[in-house]
């Protein structure tokens, strides 16, 4: 079993740094940790980064996890062998740019880009946004699948994720007390359908939603709130069309072992109680 322990990050290509650089910092409120030559390295927490986004193709896109050790790192990458997925062990270079002492990448069965880490670097210094969007840490992700059975298989028999609730047939799953690290949702291909961070307040997502609004970002979905994890929520798009949402209040399981996933219809109703509707598919 690989044991999942939280996020790590997520790599972005951009099709215009600037334009990134000029969205994770005016608009979405994130820190910029390091600026490189092609890269720009985003903070949210007390990490060196959780978001990257690299001069690249904005099909592009990986989303990263932390493991405890480099033991387990090792039969993390006997076990995806095993399985038949091709594993690439992140040569010196690539742990640099990464800001983590190891790491593998692998796909998932739809062919979502993962990578396992060791180590990613913190920063002594807080993590302080030049725009107040009241963020508390970077939360989970959406994934694309093209198989939404399947791959509920692969993150909670191959990989330790749980699932929390059901979506018709679309698994919120956790892999620690908090309600959802990774959400899948059916796509023609892979790719990252979203990106989470949460807020400190319900005033936050609301000020937020006049904020992005005022910028002409446009808003996907809400203010709203999911019966699912019970979070109040905002989803607004950023550059090469990437789902950004912030949420408040997002449950947490506190009986690991006795908790039953509860099952939802693929339905608005089951996408926000307050009548919100998504602007895009989920
Ligand atoms: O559309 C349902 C979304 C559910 C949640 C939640 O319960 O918080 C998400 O955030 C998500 O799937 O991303
Ligand atoms: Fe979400």
């Amino acid at each position: 079993m690989i044991e999942l322990r939280d996020l790590a990050y997520v790599r972005l290509g951009a099709s215009n740094l600037e334009d990134a650089q000029s969205f994770a910092t005016k608009s979405l409120g994130l820190q910029v940790g390091e600026q490189a030559k092609q890269a720009l390295y985003l903070r949210s927490d007390d990490r060196a980064h959780t978001l990257c986004y690299f001069e690249g193709d904005p099909q592009d896109q990986t989303v990263a996890f932390e493991i405890a050790d480099q033991d387990k790192l090792n039969a993390a990458g006997a076990t995806l062998d095993a399985l038949g997925h091709a594993v690439h062990a992140g040569t010196p270079d690539e742990c640099a740019l990464r800001k983590v002492k190891a790491f593998i990448g692998f796909k998932d069965p739809t062919g979502n880009q993962i990578e396992l880490v060791v180590r990613p670097e913190r920063n002594g210094k807080r993590y302080f946004a030049t725009r107040d969007a009241g963020i508390t840490g970077f939360s989970h992700v959406g994934l694309f699948t093209t198989d939404p059975l399947r791959d509920e298989l692969f993150w909670t028999q191959v990989c330790n994720a749980r699932v929390s609730d059901r979506i018709g047939d679309i698994a919120l799953m956790r892999v620690n007390a908090i309600h959802h690290t990774v959400a899948l949702a059916p796509g023609r291909g892979p790719g990252v359908h979203h990106i989470n961070h949460q807020v400190e307040s319900n005033d936050d997502v609301l000020r937020s939603y006049y904020h992005l609004s005022g910028q002409r970002v446009p808003i996907v979905f809400g203010p709203g709130r999911h019966p699912t994890s019970g979070a109040r929520f905002l989803y607004f798009q950023g550059p090469d069309a990437m789902v950004f949402e912030y949420s408040v209040g997002v449950d947490e399981i506190e009986d690991e072992e006795g908790h039953r996933p509860r099952q939802f219809g693929f339905e608005p109703s089951s996408l926000c109680m307050w009548g919100a509707r998504s602007g895009r598919p989920r």
